[in-house]
Order: C-alpha cells, then structure tokens, then sequence
C-alpha cells in the first residue's frame, strides 16, 4: 500500500515538476565553470599582462575609475594575482543603485578602462532562468517548489529502491549496461539516481534557501545565526553571508580616506589577500567594509569581513575561521550547492549529476508511457474478451495445473476455440485459485497433468490441498476436467482422480465425463474438443497437442565431457539453426528432438546383424523409436546456438539407446537434425534479480546451465548452484565455466557433491541439508529455486530436504508463486 502511493507520487511528481528540474540541473551543470569560461573568453578585459610594478591601490582606482565613468563607484573587486583586472560597479547619476550586473574591468596597473566583460550577460541571463525560470516571483515560486519536488523525488527513490534483505550494496551500486529497452531504462534511472542522490539532495537543500525565506530562516536558526535583517547580498557576487548584520550608520560629516582606510586594512589582513572586495561608502560618514578571502581559501566564499571607519581605524574584523561551524556552513551554502565546498572533485561531481537530470527526465517519462501503454493494452483484451463486469454471466473458467506447460498451451488453445465462438472465458493457473474463486465462475474447466508419482505438479501443491478440505462449499459449481498422463507410469493420471474425487465430493457437479489423456494421445483430444464444441465452442479446426514444428538445425559441435568417467558418455553438443528456422526460446525451455528415419534404420541393421536377437528388446525402440525425446535446454538465445547435454543411454544388452546414441555418435558433424523447441513455463526463471539457487544433477546441469548464462548476462549475481555427479576427476562438466562464475561473482556460492570421491556417499541432498540455515535465509530474501535432474532418487530427495528445512506448506507456497520450480526427467 504505502509502496504504490509512494511510486505513484514518485512519478506524478516527475512527470510534471521533472521538466522544471531538468531546465534547472542544465542551466545549474552550464554555470559549473563560468569563471574560468569568462577568463579564457576575456583575455585583455579581465586580465592584463602581468607587470613587475605594483598594482594601483583601490583609491587611485577609484580616482582613475571616477575620471572616465560618470557616476559613483559601489564596488570595487582587486585581486592580488598579478594581471587579473579589478573589478567595479558603478551607480550610474542619477540613480541609487548599481545596474545589476554591469561590471567595468580597470588595468590594475594603470586603472585605463578595459570596458565590460564578454559572456556575462549569457551567464546571467542562465542563472536568472535557474534560479527563477527568468519569469519574476511566480519563477521563484516554481522553482523553489520543484527544489521541494526533487527532495521528494530523491526520498521516495530511496525507499522504493531499498534493498531487500540481504543487503547486497555491491549489487546495488552496480551498473548493468548490457540490459536492452525498458530494463535499461530502469536501470539507468534507479542505479545512476541512487549514485547521484546525496548530491541532489545537497543541491536541493541548499537551493532552497534562496526560494524561501522561512526555510532560510529556519536554517539559519538551526545553525545558530542571527537572522539577517535585510534581504539581498552585495550584487559583486559570492559573500553571500556578508549581508548579515549590515549596520546602517547614519551620515555624519567626515568622509573617508580610501588610502588610510586601505592601508588599515592592509596592516589588518594577517594573510594578505588572495580578493578583497569593497563596498564604498555612499555618503560622508559611513564606514568602508571590505570583504576578503585569504590567499588559500577553503572555497571561494570563506569571506571575511572587515570595516574600517572614518577615523581609519579597524572597527570590526570577522575572520571567517573563527565563526561557529554552523554560521561557518551556513555562509558556504553558495560553495555547498555548486559542489565547490568539496574542492575541484565536488565541482565536477555536481555538474555531471546535474547534467544528469535530463536522462532521469527522459528515462521516467519513457517509463512512465510505457507503464501507460501497458496498462492500454491490458484494458483492450480486457474489452476483446469480457470480464466478469459487462457479462451477463460470469466468463468460463479454465484453470490449468502444469509442470512442463503442456497443460497450459492446452487450456490457452481451448480458451481461443471457444473465445473465437463468442463465449467469454477466463484462464488461470490453479496455483491462485480458491474454492470461492470456483464459486463465483460457476462454470469450471479443469486442464491438469500429474506428475512425481500420481501426485499435483508443484505449482498446484497448496491448491490440491486447499481442495482436500471437507465442506461441501462447491455446490453449484459445475465442471469439466481433462486429465493428461503417461500410461507408462504405475499412478496414471493421478492427479486428475484426485481432483475429481474432491469436486465430487464438495458438491460439484460435471459438464460431461472426464477426458484422460495418455501422451500426444489424438483420439482423447478429439473427445475434449466434442466436450467443449457442447459449450458452444467451434468445431472447424482441430484441437492439436502442439502447434509449433519440428525445424532443422545443423550439427555444428560435439565434445565427449567424461572420457574416463564410470558412467556413460555424456556429451556437449551445439547445433545452428538452419535458415528459416525460427530459433527463439528462453532459459528453461525445452528442445524435442524428431529421431530421425536413418537412425531407427541403423538400430533395426544393428540388431539384425545380432543373429540371436531378443524379442522382447528388438520392439521396444521400434515401439518408441518415433516418440520424440525431450532435452533440457542447455544455452539462452543470445548465444545463437543451441546447446544440449546429452547422456549416451545404453540398453541392458550393451546397445546405445536410440536417440542419444545418435546424438552422442551416429550423427556427424554438418548433418542436419529435427527439433522442436518448446516453451517450458513451469521452468522459466525469475524475472528480476531476485536470489537463485540452483539444483541438480548429471545432465541436469543442462538447464540451470541456461539459467545461469542468463543470470551472467543480466548481472544478475546472486546464484547458488549445487552441483552432483560421480566423480571430480571425469565428471563435473563444464567445469571451467562453473569455475570461472565462481571466480567472477556469477555464483555467490557453489557446492559439489561428487558421491564417489569418498567412502561416504554424499549427493546434492546432503549439501542442501548442511546449508539448511544458508537455505532458510536466502528463502526468506526472496530466493526462487530450481531444480533439474533426474526424477527417480534426486528430485525427491531435494524435495524432501526442502520440506524438512522449509516446511511442506511453505514449499509448497513457494511452488504457487513460482519460486520453486522443477524440470525433471
Ligand atoms: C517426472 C514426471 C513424473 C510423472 N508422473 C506421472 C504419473 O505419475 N502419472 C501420469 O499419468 N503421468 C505422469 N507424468 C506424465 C505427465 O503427466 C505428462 O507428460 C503430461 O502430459 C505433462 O503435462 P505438463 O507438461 O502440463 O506438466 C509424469 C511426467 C514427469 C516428467
């Protein structure tokens, strides 16, 4: 809750104050280096060429200055550099001020005119505009209130950018620049507006001094200085605190002797000077103050003050390094707010984040219209299939329960044949469903697999529990299920019986008889679509167990991983997709491999050379021969080819298996071979960067293999791979590349579990239970877990791990929210 009001204030305020703020960061970032920009474009006007001889003395200056300008002097700048031109602003006769900005440079030397400087209007018209937009009070007014802004802006940044824990401020501050569109985006505005924040707030917080006068105020009494009377400082610039406590002394006769009063001040001045600026008496009587830095300022605007009265003499001397830190401060707000307290470094550092500001401008209204064009899109399938809302009827449900997605394509195809005969329907994993979700639809079809042993696909644990419940709360709902499972297992379509049973039992009723569906079984289909054509959904197209082909692609590399290895050959293999195959998938998924017609030729000669023949042995792989063979995976798109681990499978009688045998060794470089690759949702990884532990074992080192690519090309680092096989020495594959993501940070952390290095056999299992308190604490993060490998001994094992150091519920909620996610075999 607080989380959404903040990031919707965050970016109502960016959209609108954002645009104020670039304008100001720019015109700020173009005033960065105004001196040294003017010196260099001023050479002859702000500086002379350097004498031996002294420079003038202010009052022969000012005599020289009052001999070629009418008016009277105010201000006069001196510097003790030689060759820097002085300074001074004049009031023009008749008038009682000096004309904002109209400085004269005199040559030091000789006090000749040298005439204004070039720049100094562009400049000041810049900080007009950022410090009022150039546009009076009502300027002032937007910008202070966008200084306001940018401190809101800065704070609910941080909040919503606050890491989780654990705190992994590396992570934090790090730049992920290979990311592409909108995550690039996100990027740039989050890590760089974390960077650049302590800034922004320094300028906004200092800023707004000169916005507001209660704020200055408040800060100066937080800082202990009196509040000065007078608004406005001396229009020579920097000396921002010299207004404060500005005596006003009234005219009494004696005018003053600039020459003894500059000697006095001279003789008072325990450095000398590095710039002294003088403020001239307007009137007979009144006092000379002289505003000076010392030779080695800390910055530009540690002024110190002296005033020399009429009779010559010091009446007052403020060293800026005797005033209380806070009055200290409060006088460099100027050097604070360009960065220039911090030296040269601070400077830079303050015009870079201020040239910044745009990119912050630009990637959150990019954001922003894309959150937007989101959002348009969400509501345009909303109207194209109707919700609860503007139906008369509640839409039909379809809720799916998959482990390896084809349950979902399914339930998504028979949503689209009856969405295309006019009939509203909704789909939905079971994962977030309750029996009052079931209620309030009435009408329900059920689309679920089975897997483990008879037993719910992960995801959909806590519901098949949450349906096990006794009440009879589901009268009224009426149902249909299609039931898929593989008739070679002993539970078959498990799942899909349970869940019968349990509706019956609660009350609901069915829409026609259960479908089960043995795999790639046509004929069940074919039933399924007769149930829903009953539900008013069209007939014409045929409901197909995949829609996708089976495409070519070229063998283009093979390596053996475990010559030497007590198990079978596993093998690294890497095809090219050949032209007009459309390679695009995503970690996790899967790749179907179409054994070809030559290789179950080759097996059929193989055997028949073996005269004797077992007959039981020579019809199984003609029996399974044309089933594809599923494989895990092994790299992510960007690599442009696809990777595959393959175990070379053996018979009992010593012959390799079929499919991986040609993989392994029938097939030769260069030949081309069948896939079909398929999605695997139930496998897909995080999409944030959210902790990733990763199990598995043999070849199901394939599949997390993908992941952690992935993760290596995201930045995405905190990864924890456990890893078992047989033996170190044949067996850790790819073993350089997991080394190498341990060395460069991918993996947090890696734990092998090789059973036969030791008396004690120890597998993946034993190293998840050892780290039992690593696991609870990276869970508790936010860790998401994958699991790859092999579905007889590991994957029950992990399994049962986790329960015992999580808790069977949390696991299985963890299942519901896709945090715990399986590809096993
Ligand atoms: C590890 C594993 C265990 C399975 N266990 C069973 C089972 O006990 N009974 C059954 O009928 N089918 C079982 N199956 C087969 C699946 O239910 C079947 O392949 C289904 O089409 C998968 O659908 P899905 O991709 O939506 O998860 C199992 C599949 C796997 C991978």
């Amino acid at each position: 809750m607080i989380r959404s009001i903040l990031f919707t204030l965050h970016w109502l305020i960016g959209i609108t104050a954002g645009t104020v703020l670039m304008v100001v960061g720019v015109t700020g970032a173009l005033m960065s280096f105004e001196d040294e920009i003017l010196l260099q474009l001023n050479r002859g006007v702000m500086t002379v060429e350097a004498r031996a001889e002294p420079a003038l003395a202010p009052d022969a200056l000012v005599a020289a200055l009052t001999r070629q300008v009418p008016g009277r002097p105010a201000f006069l700048m001196v510097q003790a550099e030689p060759g820097r031109a002085a300074r001074a602003f004049v009031v023009p006769p008749g008038e009682t001020s000096a004309r904002r900005g109209g400085a004269i440079y005199l040559d030091p030397y000789d006090g000749t005119l040298l005439g204004a400087a070039r720049g100094e209007a562009t400049f000041r018209f810049i900080r007009e505009i950022h410090r009022w937009l150039a546009w009076g009070d009502i300027g002032r007014a937007i910008t202070g209130g966008s200084a306001i802004c940018l401190v809101i802006l800065a704070a609910t940044g941080l909040y919503l950018r606050w890491p989780r824990r654990p705190l992994d401020w590396r992570n934090w501050f790090a730049m992920r620049l290979a990311l592409r569109g909108r995550a690039l985006f996100w990027e740039l505005h989050s890590v760089l507006g974390t960077w650049v924040l302590p800034l922004y707030l320094l300028a906004a917080l200092t800023g707004l001094t000169w916005s507001y006068n209660w704020y200055r105020d408040a800060v100066w009494a937080l800082a202990g200085v009196p509040i000065p009377q007078r608004a406005g400082a001396p229009p020579a610039g920097g000396g921002g605190g010299a207004a404060g406590g500005v005596p006003r002394a009234r005219p009494q006769g004696q005018a003053l002797d600039l020459g003894a009063a500059w000697t006095a001040f001279v003789e008072a001045a325990p450095h000398g000077y590095s710039r002294a600026i003088l403020r001239l008496p307007a009137q007979p009587g009144q006092p000379l103050r002289v505003s000076y830095l010392d030779p080695h300022p800390p910055n530009s605007v540690a002024m110190n003050q002296i005033t020399i009265g009429t009779d010559g003499r010091v009446a007052e001397h403020t060293r800026f390094e005797a005033l209380p830190a806070g009055h200290r401060l409060v006088f460099s707000r100027l050097a604070l707010h360009t960065g220039e307290y911090f030296g040269l470094g601070g400077r830079i550092a303050m015009m870079v984040a201020s040239l910044l500001m745009p990119l912050f401008g630009v990637t959150g209204w990019l954001l922003y219209l894309g959150r937007r064009r989101q959002k348009r899109a969400a509501k345009a399938l909303a109207k194209q299939f109707p919700v609860l809302a503007d139906a008369t009827a509640p839409p039909l449900l379809i809720a799916f329960a998959t482990q390896g997605g084809t349950a979902q394509a399914l339930a998504w195809r028979s949503a689209a044949s009856l969405r295309a005969a006019g009939v509203p329907v909704q789909v939905s994993s079971v994962a977030t469903l309750g029996a009052p979700d079931l209620v309030a639809a009435g009408r329900v079809l059920f689309v679920v697999s089975t897997f483990g042993e008879g037993e719910p696909p992960d995801a959909a644990r806590a519901f098949a529990r949450r349906m096990a419940a006794e009440d009879r709360a589901l009268e009224g709902v009426e149902y249909g299920l299609l039931s898929l499972g593989d008739r070679s297992y002993a539970h078959f379509c498990g799942f899909g019986r349970t869940l019968e049973a349990a509706l019956q039992r609660r009350g609901a009723k069915p829409l026609f008889g259960t479908v089960e569906a043995g795999r790639e079984d046509a004929e069940a289909l074919a039933r399924w679509q007769e149930a829903l054509s009953t539900l008013g959904a069209a007939r014409e197209a045929a409901l197909a167990w995949t829609e996708a082909r089976p495409e070519a692609w070229r063998l283009a590399a093979r390596r053996h991983l475990n010559p030497g290895s007590v198990g079978w050959p596993v093998y690294h293999l890497e095809f090219e997709p050949e032209p007009g195959t459309s390679a695009q998938w995503e970690a996790g998924d899967i790749a179907e491999f179409h054994v070809p017609a030559e290789a179950v030729a080759a097996q059929d000669q193989a055997r028949e050379a073996e005269a004797e023949g077992d007959a039981e042995l020579a019809t199984r792989p003609a029996v399974t021969g044309l089933a594809p063979r599923d494989y895990s995976i092994a790299s992510v798109q960007e690599d442009g080819r696809l990777h595959l681990l393959v175990r070379g499978m053996r018979y009992p009688d010593g012959r390799p298996g079929l499919a991986s045998g040609w993989l392994g060794t029938g097939a030769a470089i260069g030949d081309r071979l069948d896939f079909r690759l398929r999605g695997n949702p139930g496998f897909h990884g995080p999409e944030d960067d959210r902790p990733l532990i990763l199990i598995g074992n043999g070849t199901g080192l394939a599949g997390l293999r993908a992941h952690l690519r992935r993760r290596a090309k995201l930045g995405h680092r905190r990864n924890w791979l456990i890893f078992g096989e047989r033996n170190a020495a044949h067996d850790f594959h790819h073993r350089a590349e997991v080394e190498g993501w341990r060395a460069q940070g991918v993996l947090l952390r890696l734990d092998l579990a090789f059973s036969r290095d030791q008396e004690q056999r120890v597998y993946v299992q034993d190293r998840l239970r050892e780290a039992a308190p690593l696991l609870r604490a990276w869970v508790e993060a936010g860790a998401a877990i994958l699991v790859c490998g092999s579905a007889e001994g590991m994957a029950p094992a992990v399994h049962a791990v986790l329960a015992e150091a999580l808790g069977e519920d949390r696991l299985d909620e963890l299942a519901a929210e896709e945090r715990y996610r399986r590809d096993i075999y």
